[in-house]
């Protein structure tokens, strides 16, 4: 069990999150949507405390992760893995080696270069990761160079790598934001398919409403740093989206800076060619 109380994160006089307080149960695909700035990566951002509260406690299974530091602090975020709006792969390197680099949260004082990384690596780590590839239908690009890739491809390698890591949970900020539609639909696929056959709770930061419902169990709804809602998909209709915003749902996912929109059309649980 995750929990958040009274999470709150100033940057100066701006109040980015405003006490929110959450409890996520293992296992559980959690939407969050929002217009832009309505503070959901910086919410994510501190459940791995890449950013760190201003005021609020984290706690997970008992544990305040809000008062961790070093090594303690290192293996939380080993247990959160992350996924980025773009990517975040190493381009020059290869596809396996990218997978790899999840394993390195696993050494201690590991101090190697990233030339020498594909060595340190031993057969059984390999194996995980081409296994991890596979899972997503991209073993066969496995000696390809990340840049070479589209980017629903590299976000699926960046999911393989968050595998590697062994996480309890994967924080994916805006994992889809970048890509067009189809890509977009098979990345939300994997990312339900860890959340459903691994277990691993997910916090996904996504822009439409239609994603969040089709995807998640739960959908939080943030504006100006406060959960205006938090409930089943199905309780999120187009009034209570007008009541929290002010706008259709359509004005909500019309914003310009917003990515691609994703209507899907593949049943929810689909499974990927294992
Ligand atoms: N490092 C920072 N310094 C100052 N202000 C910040 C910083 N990070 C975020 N903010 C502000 O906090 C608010 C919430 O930002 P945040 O990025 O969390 O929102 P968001 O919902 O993720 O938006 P988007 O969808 O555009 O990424 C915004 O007003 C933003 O400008």
């Amino acid at each position: 069990m995750l929990q958040l109380e009274g999470l709150t994160r100033r940057f100066g006089d701006k109040v980015a999150v405003d006490g929110v307080s959450l409890s996520v149960p293992a296992g559980q695909m959690v939407g969050v949507i929002g217009r832009s700035g309505a503070g959901k990566s910086t919410l994510l951002r501190m459940v791995n405390r890449l950013a760190e509260p201003s005021e609020g406690r984290i706690l997970h299974d008992g544990t305040e992760v809000s008062a961790l530091s070093g090594q303690a602090l290192r293996d939380w975020r080993t247990d959160c893995a992350m996924i980025f709006q773009q990517f975040n792969l190493v381009q020059r390197l290869d596809v396996l080696t990218n997978v790899l680099v999840g394993r390195l949260n696993h050494r201690r004082g590991w101090g190697g270069t990233l030339a020498t990384l594909f060595k340190h690596f031993s057969a059984a780590e390999r194996a995980m990761a081409l296994s991890a590839l596979a899972r997503f239908d991209l073993d066969g690009q496995a000696l390809q160079r990340a840049d070479t890739l589209s980017g629903g491809q590299q976000q699926r390698v960046a999911i393989a790598r968050a595998l590697l890591q062994q996480p309890k949970i994967i924080l994916a900020d805006e994992p889809i934001a970048s890509l067009d539609p189809r890509n977009a639909q098979v990345v939300m696929e994997a990312l339900r398919d860890v959340n459903q056959r691994d277990g691993i709770t997910v916090l996904c930061n996504l822009h439409h409403l239609d994603t969040a419902r089709h995807y998640c169990d739960r959908i939080v709804a943030m504006q100006a740093g406060r959960v205006m809602f938090d409930g089943p998909p199905a309780g999120l209709t187009a009034a209570r989206v007008r009541d929290i915003y002010g706008v259709s749902e359509d004005e909500f996912e019309a914003s310009p800076e917003m990515g691609a929109r994703l209507t899907p059309t593949a049943p929810l649980a689909a499974p990927l060619p294992a």
